[in-house]
């Protein structure tokens, strides 16, 4: 399995953005979920976020609750999401990075999360409630197996505590885009320019920006000010509004087509505002 920096490194050489898919583990099943993280790196995903239901998520919007609810309906939790993890990393060679919040891995116990997470094959961990001052039996435990940190850094952040958040991460940065929970936007926010601006002055961490990109133009206005982007809800709901299992595989897999393209592709303020006015 590659590295997560040599992940970064890859699409850097080749002069594009990382992409990151998002699944749920459990969503729409377990072994559904393993099937889409391979089509992720079959269709050139660079990193696959694995994401844990659980029942108090605090920054996620409708779409990844609802698919939370039904990944707990199916009866999926940490545990049986390490094994979801240990599944795919059977099958594909790039990183997989997992998003929990802090209580499961608390009750899992922090040394077992950790160690199991690193024979399971997870290369970094996101854990969005965790502050990075609060941070330091995970940081520890982080490093002894060997397994990378995410902090997330949000328009709201000081300057202060995206330092804080860069020096505890090592993995890379996830740089929230908007005020408010996940979820697909028709448009990403003025201010996400220049807070995009402020991280990279106070980092040299890859920044990838999360919560609301839908569209390829998302990912091409973001070719000059971040490393990667994550996508999550926009795939989500695909699966959920297909008639059936095989048209949503297909609509999928035309669409991370069409995404993974514009990591390639630039598209500049200008342009962004004129296609606002014309819209
Ligand atoms: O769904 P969106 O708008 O595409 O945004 C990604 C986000 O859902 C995913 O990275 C994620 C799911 N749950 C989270 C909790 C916190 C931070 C990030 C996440």
């Amino acid at each position: 399995m590659i590295s997560v920096a040599d992940s970064f490194q890859k699409a850097r050489d080749e002069g594009r953005l990382a992409f990151i898919p998002y699944i749920m583990s459990g969503f729409p099943d377990e072994p559904a979920s393993v099937e889409i993280a391979k089509m992720y790196a079959e269709t050139g995903a660079d990193i696959i976020e694995l994401g844990v239901p659980f029942s108090d998520p605090l920054a996620d919007g409708p779409t990844i609750q609802r698919a939370s609810n039904r990944a707990l309906a199916n009866g999926t939790t940490l545990r049986s999401s390490l094994e979801v993890a240990e599944n795919i990393a059977r099958e594909v060679s790039i990183p997989i990075v997992m998003m929990s919040y802090y209580n499961p891995i608390l009750r899992y116990g922090v040394q077992r999360f950790f160690q199991d997470a690193s024979n399971s094959g997870i290369s970094a961990v996101i854990i969005p409630d965790l502050l990075p001052e609060e941070s330091e039996e995970v940081s520890t435990y982080s490093s002894e197996y060997e397994v990378g940190l995410v902090f997330l850094v949000a328009p709201t952040s000081t300057v202060d505590r995206i330092k804080l958040a860069a020096q505890a991460a090592n993995a890379f940065l996830y740089c929230v885009s908007l005020t408010g929970v996940t979820g697909a936007r028709d448009s990403l926010p003025d201010y996400l320019e220049p807070f995009l601006r402020t991280v990279r002055g106070q980092t040299d961490l890859p920044l990838v920006v999360g919560f609301g990109i839908s569209k390829p133009d998302h990912i091409r206005q973001l070719h000059q000010f971040a490393d990667g982007v994550v996508v999550a809800s926009a795939i989500i709901s695909m699966i959920e509004n297909s008639p059936s299992w095989q048209e949503a595989l297909d609509s999928l897999r035309a669409y991370l087509g069409q995404m993974r393209a514009a990591t390639f592709e630039s598209l500049s303020k200008e342009n962004v505002n004129e296609i606002k006015s014309t819209a």
